[in-house]
């Protein structure tokens, strides 16, 4: 399943304008020439509807519009990993890394680090 990220990464890639993107055929490439704020501002525009679309879907029973949403946080997350020269399989790595270790385990030891670090 992870091939439709790899080849969306491609294709955003070829998107950059050092690569031939033109603003005025590619949504991705116009994005690119605004560059990282537009980026940025995108990501929270629609990691805020993806908030909206799930609690509209706890209301109404009906998520299908949270898939519709997440897409698109994900297709414009897959931009600003391109903009920071990161691939979507790097992510891909770092959730591996994760695998099996508790979220409350690694918070447990972060917070340890902190401490020593603060000489606490
Ligand atoms: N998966 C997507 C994709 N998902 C969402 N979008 C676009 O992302 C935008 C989402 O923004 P909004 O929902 O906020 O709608 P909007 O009001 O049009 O947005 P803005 O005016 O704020 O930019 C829309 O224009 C969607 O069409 C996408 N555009 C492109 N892709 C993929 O990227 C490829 C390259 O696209 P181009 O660069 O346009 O050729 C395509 O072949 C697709 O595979």
């Amino acid at each position: 399943m992870s091939d439709i990220l790899d080849r969306l990464a491609l294709i955003i890639e070829s998107r950059k304008l050092a690569n031939g993107g033109d603003p005025d055929k590619s949504y991705v490439a116009r994005l690119f020439s605004k560059g990282d704020d537009a980026i940025l501002k995108k990501i929270g525009e629609e990691a805020t509807e993806t908030v909206m679309a799930a609690k509209d879907a706890r209301r109404d029973g009906d998520a299908s519009k949270v898939l519709y949403e997440c897409a698109d946080l994900w297709f414009h997350s897959l931009i600003m990993l391109a903009q920071f020269d990161l691939s979507p399989g790097q992510v891909l790595e770092e959730l591996a890394r994760r695998e099996g270790l508790s979220g409350l385990e690694e918070k447990a030891n972060r917070k340890l680090v902190e401490r020593e670090r603060n000489g606490d």
